[in-house]
């Protein structure tokens, strides 16, 4: 054992930098949490390495969600990265964090009003009509619904161990294909039925959202004050599927709701500023507009509100699914999730939609509202794959 170890508490002494020495419960630890990862990252490789062989979705995703025992591995060995390893002030936790401090300053700190009031303001000088307008007409019914706001309703889709639910002032519903843990429904949101709006006045959605059925196959559209995608995306192996999430999720949300979306990337921030430019784009033809955007060093964090309720994607022009797109879709090597997406093995229409938005681009990514550059204060680290799921 190192003699400048402190066993009784577990801190070690300072050592110069590059001989760092593991305390030695820490060494099992790193090995757990990495098998844990390994487990979590080859149900992923899986998944897409099927997408690319096969091509046929709906065929692979049935097979996936039938294969009952690796998904409760995946499931147990996610919350176990969650409740062991994730400690507090990772990553890992601040990302549920940030969402709860968006939804709170929006909804229950006059975030909503003040975008709404801006929004009314530059129609008047004909800045932005056609989501101004919009939020003119529904301008009346925000505040009463906002004030008789009793918990904001929040969909927490790929939810696994339910993060949310410590948090009083949300009504939270979890749902996943295999849920980690009891409070969670069981539910594939890509198989997810619509209905017609509930027309109920707040306590009584309350109600209805505190008496759901285990499985859930269908829910009403517009139930929801925020919907949250963390870590889900990047689950599918293609954009289709993650635009058929954000479409859904559109027609959850009440409008003025938040769809919360954090993927995974662990490169700089502005590496994969063109992508991120790319599912802005997609994400807001669907009825949205950006929020908040945050880049953590292992993460991209967006708050889209949705501004109107019918969809704007014109399909024919323009590809929006595609536009969704994350380096993995173009990797054969999936040792290199996290390079930036090869010259040679992206399509014409790629080509184009990144010559387009090198026009567009800003500088940095910016808070939409506020027109402020967020990033974190955290330092960037080396890239791995899904690198949250080491972080600690
Ligand atoms: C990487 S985990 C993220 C878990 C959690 N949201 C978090 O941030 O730690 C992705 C989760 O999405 C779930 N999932 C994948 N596809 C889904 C679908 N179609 N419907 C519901 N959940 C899904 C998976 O089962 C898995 O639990």
């Amino acid at each position: 054992m190192n003699p400048r170890d402190n066993v009784e508490t577990g801190e070690t002494d300072c050592h110069p930098e590059g001989s760092y020495v593991l305390i030695p419960h820490e060494a099992p630890c790193k090995q757990e949490q990495e098998k844990l990862s390994g487990l979590v990252k080859n149900v992923h490789r899986k998944l897409r390495r099927k997408y690319k062989e096969v091509g046929d979705f709906e065929k692979i995703w049935r097979e996936h969600c039938e294969d009952e025992q690796m998904l409760s591995e995946y499931a147990l060995a996610m919350k176990n990265l969650a409740d062991n390893h994730w400690t507090k002030n990772c990553e890992g936790e601040n990302r549920i964090e940030w969402c709860r401090s968006v939804c709170q300053e929006y909804f229950l700190q006059g975030g909503v009003k003040r975008v709404l009031e801006k929004d009314e303001k530059s129609a008047k000088v004909g800045a932005n009509p056609p989501a101004a307008s919009v939020n003119a007409q529904a301008h009346s019914a925000i505040p009463s619904s906002i004030s008789q706001l009793g918990k904001m309703r929040l969909l927490d889709v790929g939810s696994c161990f339910n993060p949310f639910l410590k948090f009083d002032e949300f009504l939270t519903v979890g749902i996943d294909i295999v849920p980690a843990v009891e409070s969670v429904y069981k539910c594939d949101f890509l198989n997810l039925q619509l209905q017609q709006p509930l027309q109920l006045a707040g306590d009584a959605v309350e109600a209805f959202l505190r008496q759901l059925h285990n499985p859930i196959d269908a829910l009403p559209a517009q139930l929801f004050h925020v919907v949250v995608f963390s870590l889900l995306l990047s689950y599918f192996p293609s954009p289709y599927q993650r635009w058929i999430c954000c479409k859904k999720a559109h027609e959850l949300l009440e409008l003025h709701g938040l769809l919360l979306i954090i993927t995974p990337d662990s490169s700089h921030q502005n590496r994969h500023a063109l992508m991120m430019r790319s599912w802005r784009v997609a994400v807001e033809s669907l009825g949205f507009k950006r929020y908040k955007y945050v880049k953590y060093s292992h993460m991209h964090l967006i708050a889209f509100r949705k501004v109107s309720l019918a969809t704007s994607s014109d399909l024919v022009s323009r590809n929006y699914p595609e536009m969704l797109y994350i380096p993995q879709d173009f990797n054969s090597n999936e040792e290199e999730d996290c390079a930036d997406v090869p010259a040679q093995s992206r399509s014409e229409f790629e080509d184009d939609q990144l010559a387009w938005s090198f026009n567009e681009l800003p500088d940095t990514p910016y808070d939409s509202d506020s027109g402020e550059s967020q990033s974190s204060s955290v330092p960037c680290f080396q890239e791995l794959d899904d690198p949250i799921l080491l972080q600690s």
